[in-house]
Formats: C-alpha cells, structure tokens, sequence
C-alpha cells in the first residue's frame, strides 16, 4: 500500500512517535510524505520515506496529484487545528481529493490508530481490487 504522511509542525513529534510505534507496520509499505515530515520521520525512525516538497511549497499538492490518479492508498495527515496555515487552500484541496476519491484519511492521532489497526487486519484491502 502506499501512504502518505504529513504533519504540520507542532504535530510532527506526535506523528514521528506514531510512526516509532507501527514501524513494524509501516516497513511493509510504500511511504511518501511532505519534505519537512518525511526528513523527520524518516531520521527518526529509519524508516525510507518518498519525500516531495515542503508542505508550503506545493508538497500538499504533489500528494494530492497521486490522491488523484488513485496512487495513494492512505493518508495521515496530522493537521494543525489551532494555527492557520499560509497554504490553506492547497490543504482543502488535498482533503477535498481523499473524498472525491474514497481515500482513507486521519486528519489526528486517534483515527490513525484506528486506521492502521484496520490496516493490519486487512481493512482497507478493498484498494487493491479497486485499483485502476
Ligand atoms: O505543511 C504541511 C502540510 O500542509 C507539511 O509540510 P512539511 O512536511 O514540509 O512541514
């Protein structure tokens, strides 16, 4: 599968010990993420991540594009509710992309767990027949 991580900056720690914690599940998958997030996790953790851009650079934006083509499989993305962000739009539109296309998204930690507890029971392999 392949997910997409992504984290604003006061939620980075919380999404790098999430990624500690599932690294067992995560090192059976593909790993994109945003550049900053993807440094952090991935040095972190020593999991390999794909980085794109930085968040407000345009990196929402290049997920998004994968979200579109139904390349991505699942989406963490660990938002800031308490601080606006200058890339707004490019962060509606990318969850805007995940409804369009029935992606699963955490937008905070308590679906995460949710989430990747249902990944590993085997929820979310419905993408996989759904591919085009
Ligand atoms: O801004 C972001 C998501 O909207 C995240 O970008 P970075 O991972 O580069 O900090």
């Amino acid at each position: 599968m392949n997910i997409a991580l992504i984290a604003h900056d006061r939620k980075k720690e919380m999404l790098t010990n999430f990624c500690v914690a599932y690294k067992n599940v995560f090192e059976n998958h593909k790993l994109y993420a945003t550049g900053t997030t993807g440094k952090v996790v991935s040095e972190a953790t020593g999991l390999k991540t794909n980085r794109f851009l930085s968040g407000p650079l345009g990196g929402d934006q290049q997920i998004g594009a994968l979200i579109a083509e139904d390349k991505m499989d699942l989406v963490l993305f660990f938002r800031d509710p308490l601080l606006a962000q200058p890339h707004e739009p490019d962060i509606t539109a990318l969850l805007r992309l995940c409804d369009v296309h029935n992606i699963p998204v955490a937008t905070n930690i308590a679906t995460a767990e949710v989430l990747i507890t249902g990944l590993k029971e085997g929820l979310i392999d419905w993408r996989k027949l759904s591919k085009k």
